[in-house]
């Protein structure tokens, strides 16, 4: 057994207790063997991170985004969902290439570990592209093909599809299990009825989630209940969603019963408070959902619509508009709004991760608090939520490998990808003019 040990720190205990204890990791399982008061562990580890000053925390989970969608960052702001789609991004995936995507998600990776983010969720193209970048990375991902029936004829469309399950198909468990799988059709309303149970179908025998985008304006609502009379959740579930293992991302309009219907089922919601806020889609109501019962994980959607992958934003962007919607400053507390990002988006996404236990994968995060921004210490949940940045990591651990010592990334080269993706994001944008 190849170890690390994660020494004089403290840790997030499950119960959000916080102790003094030492991590030991097996580097070969990639899990977590212990959680030890300092010293009880014997310092025989082959490799050790220095956590003295520092809280280590479950690695954050983005359980919803478009990776490669850090190219646009800045691109097209400022507009709403359906018009800041059809004429600013669409237009401009039309040009997309592998090598964007590529790219594009390597920037995504490097900003995530920066940021303590150890796992995400993508919904793109050309995701046999993104999970080299995952392999690379050494990050945890749940990758699939999105794709939409509108404005295609038939034969495309139903092309799209098929690229979605059999990507979904050939991709689960790779690169040592760090990479899981959905098809992703990507909206109740941009996929016809008929692909979209085709797609539902073909994802049950392949064993895969379905990934969606559900309720996330008031535009994709309207037309699914004049149409059919039903709320879009009646609709999702009529087409055979809403199935264990299946996320909703968003969940933004839905009603009461709507609500009662997820918790009902066995899928789960991803809340995206920044990417909701910025197009002004709406509130979620996620102190309802967690009332339920709803298993909630956090996102930060694209970064063209957040305009940033940093987790604590996220965190904190949610339990801030958590209150506004539900008109209750006791509405999603710290602590829910930190469960959210971490065992809610795990279970999501279906990773045996979130939460710093013996067992459970090793991945997690270690952020400085020897700031000025987070001094005094009352209590350390309260400064994740409301005090931390991403910034303030220090080390990024993923399945039991270093990805970042001491602000520096290993696995990836940080400089030259940046370099790189500020010229293939120019020239992108410039093909597409
Ligand atoms: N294969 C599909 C694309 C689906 S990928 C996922 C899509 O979601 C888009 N997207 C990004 N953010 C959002 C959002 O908030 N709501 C809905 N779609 C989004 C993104 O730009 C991308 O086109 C096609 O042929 O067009
Ligand atoms: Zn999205």
């Amino acid at each position: 057994m190849t170890t690390l040990h994660v020494t004089n720190g403290r840790v997030l205990r499950p119960d959000h207790s916080v102790t003094e204890s030492d991590v030991l990791i097996d580097q070969s399982t990639g899990t977590i063997e212990r959680v030890a008061p300092p010293g009880r562990i014997d310092a025989t580890a082959e490799e050790t991170l220095d956590a003295a000053g520092g809280l280590v925390v479950p690695g954050l989970i983005n359980a919803h985004g478009h990776a490669a969608m850090t190219l646009l960052r800045g691109y097209a702001d400022d507009k709403a969902l359906d018009a800041w789609l059809q004429e600013d991004i669409w237009p401009v995936e039309a040009e997309l290439t592998a090598e964007d995507v590529r790219v594009g998600t390597e920037l995504a990776a490097v900003e995530m570990i920066r940021t303590g983010t150890t796992g995400f969720a993508d919904m793109y193209f050309e995701e046999p592209h993104v999970a080299g970048v995952v392999e690379a990375s050494g990050l945890r991902a749940l990758l699939g093909h999105g794709f939409v029936s509108v404005g295609k004829d038939e034969d495309d469309a139903r092309e799209d599809m098929k690229t979605s399950v059999n990507f979904a198909d050939q991709y689960d468990g790779l690169a040592g299990g760090r990479i899981a799988t959905a098809v992703m059709p990507h909206s109740l309303t941009t996929v016809n009825e008929e692909l979209l149970r085709e797609a539902v179908e073909r994802a049950r025998e392949a064993e895969v989630p379905v990934h969606i985008h559900a309720n996330e304006t008031e535009d994709e609502v309207d037309p699914i209940v004049d149409e059919r009379g039903v709320r879009p959740l009646d609709y999702a579930e009529d087409v055979g969603l809403l199935e264990d293992g299946d996320f909703l991302a968003h969940c933004v309009h839905v009603d009461d019963a709507e609500v009662e219907r997820l918790a009902d089922s066995d899928a789960t919601a991803v809340h995206c408070p920044a990417s909701n806020a910025k197009l002004a889609s709406g509130i979620a109501p996620v102190a309802d959902m967690l009332d339920a019962g709803i298993t909630v994980g956090l996102g930060t959607d694209g970064a063209a619509s957040n305009n940033d992958l940093d987790m604590f934003d996220e965190i904190r962007d949610a339990a801030m508009l958590g209150k506004l919607g539900a008109d209750d400053a006791a509405a999603v507390p710290a602590g829910a709004a930190v469960r959210m990002a971490t065992e809610g988006s795990a279970a999501a996404l279906g990773f045996d991760s979130g939460r710093i236990e013996a067992g459970a994968n090793a991945d997690l995060a270690v952020v400085d608090l020897d700031a000025a921004h987070l001094t005094p210490a009352h209590d350390l949940v309260s400064h994740l939520a409301y005090a931390a940045s991403g910034q303030d990591v220090r080390h990024t651990v993923c399945d039991g490998q270093v990805l970042m010592e001491e602000r520096e990334i290993r696995t990836l080269d940080a400089a030259a990808i940046r370099e790189r993706a500020q010229e293939q994001a120019e020239d992108l944008v410039a093909r597409a003019e």
